[in-house]
């Protein structure tokens, strides 16, 4: 299977502009959101989960087509409380009903990291609705409750190696888990909306006890009420991660770079770009003094 990104002729860097600031204005206002965490989280979970779907061995799934839209997708386990990023999106997608769904869900997570104070995502459009047929199966995004090996081998799927998983996984400073979603418990004071190396500072300097917490599932927790999942944690249980958890801990610049360039990887996975389809770095509300 081969996903084309359409070449998008009649829209400029102006028009994308316009629909990061359309969803960076609703989430600057709709801050009450989970205990005035707000949505940026819940939305950098949806792009993520949007993609990665994504098998490299066939080329199914990931951001392309779209099809976190049908229930199929959207009622996977896996996927339990992203609809509050989906329901923040709808409007969006009414005003602007020429973004393909597969270019809003992955637009969402890049305003998300870049209002958060992250780095910019550089962002490709072109992504092309699939039909509801084309919908991957459910069981495809990582299960929490596993260690280092899993994850290494889970992420060949998505062609990501050690150094982009660590990166990557540096978003767990973002936002909570939540007993009913996913029946991992999360504190409400460790909580953040603000992108930064925080995750991995946590994860060498806190005093980590394996806990069983109330949906009986095992996770980490710390005297500061901090947690982590098994899946965090296994960063520093194996040598390869623990090297990137250092690198990262005491170089933030290196952080942002690497988490940017791993992050568009992840939202482009299985895309094929035309030569022109230009790659945009979208500007902030605060770097346009809005
Ligand atoms: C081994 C891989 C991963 C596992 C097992 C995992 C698991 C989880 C779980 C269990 C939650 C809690 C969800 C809830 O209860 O509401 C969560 C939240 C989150 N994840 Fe991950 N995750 C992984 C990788 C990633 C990646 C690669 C990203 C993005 C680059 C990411 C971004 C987020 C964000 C932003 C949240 C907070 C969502 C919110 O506050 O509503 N995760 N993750
Ligand atoms: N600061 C915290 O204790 C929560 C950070 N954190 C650790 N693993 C996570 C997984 C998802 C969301 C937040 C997470």
């Amino acid at each position: 299977i081969v996903h084309m990104a359409q070449e998008i002729k009649d829209k400029s860097e102006k028009d994308y502009q316009e629909v990061y600031n359309a969803i960076a204005v609703k989430l600057r206002e709709e801050d009450e959101f989970d205990g005035y965490i707000g949505y940026g989280p819940v939305l950098t979970r949806l792009a993520w989960h949007s993609s990665g779907t994504w098998d490299k061995n066939n080329n199914t799934g990931g951001s392309f087509g779209g099809t976190y839209q049908f229930q199929k997708e959207s009622n996977d386990p896996s996927n339990k409380g992203l609809h509050n990023g989906a329901e923040f999106l709808a409007p969006i997608h009414k005003q602007f009903p020429w973004l393909s769904h597969g270019d809003l869900y992955t637009l969402g997570g890049v305003v998300a990291i870049q209002e958060l104070q992250g780095p910019v995502i550089p962002w490709r459009p072109g992504r092309v609705d699939l039909p509801e047929d084309m919908t991957p199966d459910n069981g495809r995004l990582p299960d929490a409750v596993y260690g280092a090996d899993y994850v290494r081998n889970f992420f060949k799927r998505l062609d990501l190696n050690d150094q982009e998983v660590v990166a990557l996984m540096g978003a767990h400073c973002l936002g909570r888990t939540h007993l009913q979603n996913t029946g991992f418990d999360g504190p409400w004071g460790a909580a953040s909306n603000t992108f930064t190396n925080e995750f991995f500072l946590n994860l060498l300097n806190e005093n980590w006890k394996l806990e069983k917490n109330e949906a009986k599932n095992m996770q980490w927790n710390s005297p500061k009420g901090y947690m982590m999942l098994p899946t965090d944690h296994a960063l520093i249980e194996d040598d390869k991660y623990m090297a990137y958890v250092k690198l990262y801990a005491t170089n933030n610049d290196k952080f942002f770079e690497d988490f940017a360039k791993a992050f568009k990887k992840l939202l482009e996975g299985g895309i094929t770009f035309p030569q022109s389809t230009p790659t945009y770095r979208f500007e902030t509300l605060d770097s346009q003094g809005l």
